[in-house]
């Protein structure tokens, strides 16, 4: 969500459903205060750091909901008391009138010296309505929090981290954990940002989820996968699970197709066939007993064209994967984009191709779905990788809305859209992905599942997720993050269709 979607959820909640300001405050401290209770114990000195807008009033209600439960806990208010109104002061009000003192920082250093004394830091100093760089004295505690040992566990965001995309530097809390309020805000997902959440959960507070407005964002999750991955019907035959064909591979680069190939088998395409150069085929024929091949003219171990494919096989295709950069790409494409049927993903050097040639294909019925890297993306958008990281969000929309086709930008957040603009956030995976071939291993598994799947959409998410959880379990079991391959991959996805949706 931004920042702005979230005020607007607050809103319809209070103008339709009823409920006031003031009970989702509630709901909101109280739903933190039951994750945190997870976390703490009554033997601990836990400090509740107190701001002047909405995030603050939570910070009095959890306050509060600790002491009623015996927790020991101080309550300060690091700004001053005509900065408290509305909701919060309302929320300050219940808590005094409950015996409950609050402490004031007009001499931070005070604060300082208590912090000392701290385990637990809660952080509700700011949260979505944080504009600009920090004031005195919140950006003063702030330093002071992250000077302590102590436990920080942020409400809703890390103070000072911006809640939407596009923002540059600041300084902000680094919490060892977040407690997010409602809805994961954009900047949980971003390289720069995330980092500061820590680890992260979500509570819920009582919104009326039928009449929120649709952010057209969403977090996929292993629930939303375990209802929409393609099961295998008893009477299904080879044909009913997709004939894919996939293009690339060079005389000096066979790997990357081979795994692109053997990765779509493993993830239950019905027949495969790979386009390659001819000289190539030597080396990749070993991985893949089960396909068939077809052979392309080349120049130099490179492919020049794919006029000879036999298009009427296929109802689904990818190209790109160490193609190389050398090809006659102006052809490739046109011949691609007149002949294919079904689906067409392109990766890695097929990207690099399709610059300035998508507009002119725009108009294809059948579903086109990149999938870039960040690097990918910023050379197909003409902008840097910064930029990129900064606003995948706005940036993956627009051009997918622009060209109509799927993008699935790839990263520890990976973020799907769709040719509508609708978009998904994808979590699994770990560094043990960061190594080359895991995208070619990528493509595989978006192949077979596109052709397996009613929608591109649920395929893509799904594809990644399994992609993602196959290196989490890998890495729990056999594998370190630093030994993993993206054949180890490969072979490790079997297991992962096997268990998926038992383990849901
Ligand atoms: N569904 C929902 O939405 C619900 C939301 N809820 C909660 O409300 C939170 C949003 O509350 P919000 O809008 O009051 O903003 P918030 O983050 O408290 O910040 C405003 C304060 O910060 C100050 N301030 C700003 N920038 C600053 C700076 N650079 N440096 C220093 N100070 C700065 C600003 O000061 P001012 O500019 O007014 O002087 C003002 O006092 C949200 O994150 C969630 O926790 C739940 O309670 C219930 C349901
Ligand atoms: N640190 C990470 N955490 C989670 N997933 C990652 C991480 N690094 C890379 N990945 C995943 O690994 C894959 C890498 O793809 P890509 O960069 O195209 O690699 P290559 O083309 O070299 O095979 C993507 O699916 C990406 O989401
Ligand atoms: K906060």
């Amino acid at each position: 969500m931004t920042a702005q979607e979230m005020y607007d959820w607050d809103q319809t909640a209070i103008q339709t459903s009823g409920l006031s300001g003031t009970m989702l405050m509630e709901n909101a401290g109280r739903s933190v205060s039951r994750e945190v209770e997870k976390k703490i114990n009554r033997q601990q000195n836990v400090i509740v750091l107190i701001g002047g807008g909405n995030n603050g009033g939570d910070g009095y209600v959890i306050a509060r909901t600790l002491l009623n439960h015996g927790y020991r806990v101080e309550a300060w208010q690091v700004v001053p008391d005509e900065k408290i109104h509305g909701d919060a002061l309302t929320h300050k009000e219940i808590f005094l009138q409950s015996g409950y003192v609050v402490r004031h920082t007009e001499d931070v250093s005070v604060l300082g010296k208590d912090m000392q004394q701290a385990d637990v830091i809660i952080d509700c100093m700011l949260g979505i309505g944080i504009k600009g760089k920090l004031r005195s004295p919140i950006s003063e505690v702030v330093e002071l929090v992250n000077e302590q040992n102590a436990y920080t566990i942020s409400i809703d965001i890390p103070s000072g981290v911006p809640a939407d995309e596009g923002f540059g530097e600041f300084d902000a809390v680094k919490a060892d954990e977040t407690v997010v309020i409602a809805a994961p805000k954009m900047s949980a997902f971003l390289e720069s940002t995330s980092y500061y959440y820590g680890k992260w959960t979500i509570v819920e507070i009582g919104l009326p989820v039928k009449l929120l407005p649709n952010p057209r964002r969403q977090l996929w999750t292993k629930r939303d996968a375990s209802t929409t991955v393609p099961i295998r019907a008893k009477h299904s035959h080879k044909g009913s699970h997709g004939k894919g064909l996939v293009i690339g591979g060079s005389y000096h680069m066979p790997g990357s197709i081979a795994m692109t190939a053997r990765a779509a088998l493993r993830s239950g395409i019905g027949l495969l066939s790979i386009a390659t150069p001819t000289t190539a085929i030597p080396s990749v024929a070993p991985f893949l007993q089960e396909a068939t091949f077809e052979p392309l003219p080349e120049e130099q171990g490179v492919m020049m064209e794919i006029d000879g494919v036999d298009w009427s096989k296929y109802n689904g295709t990818a190209i790109g994967m160490g193609m190389g950069r050398e090809v006659n790409a102006s052809s490739i494409f046109q011949t691609l984009f007149q002949h294919a049927k079904g689906p067409v993903l392109i990766d890695a050097d097929g990207l690099y191709h399709v610059k300035d040639k998508l507009m002119k294909y725009a108009d294809r019925p059948d579903p086109v779905i990149l999938t870039p890297h960040p690097g990918e993306f910023a050379h197909l958008i003409d902008r840097s990788i910064p930029e990129v990281m900064q606003s995948p969000f706005t940036l993956t929309r627009g051009f997918a809305e622009k060209y109509g086709v799927y993008v699935v930008l790839k990263g520890p957040a990976t973020i799907i859209t769709s040719p509508q603009g609708d978009q998904r956030v994808e979590l699994s995976g770990n560094a043990g992905l960061a190594k080359g071939g895991s995208g070619d291993v990528l493509s595989g598994v978006l192949l077979a599942l596109t052709l397996q799947s009613k929608s591109v959409f649920d395929a893509l998410a799904n594809g990644c997720m399994i992609h993602g959880l196959t290196a989490e379990r890998l890495t729990e079991n056999h594998h370190s993050t630093t030994g993993l391959l993206a054949s180890d991959l490969i072979e490790g996805l079997s297991e992962t269709f096997r268990t998926f949706s038992v383990s849901m």
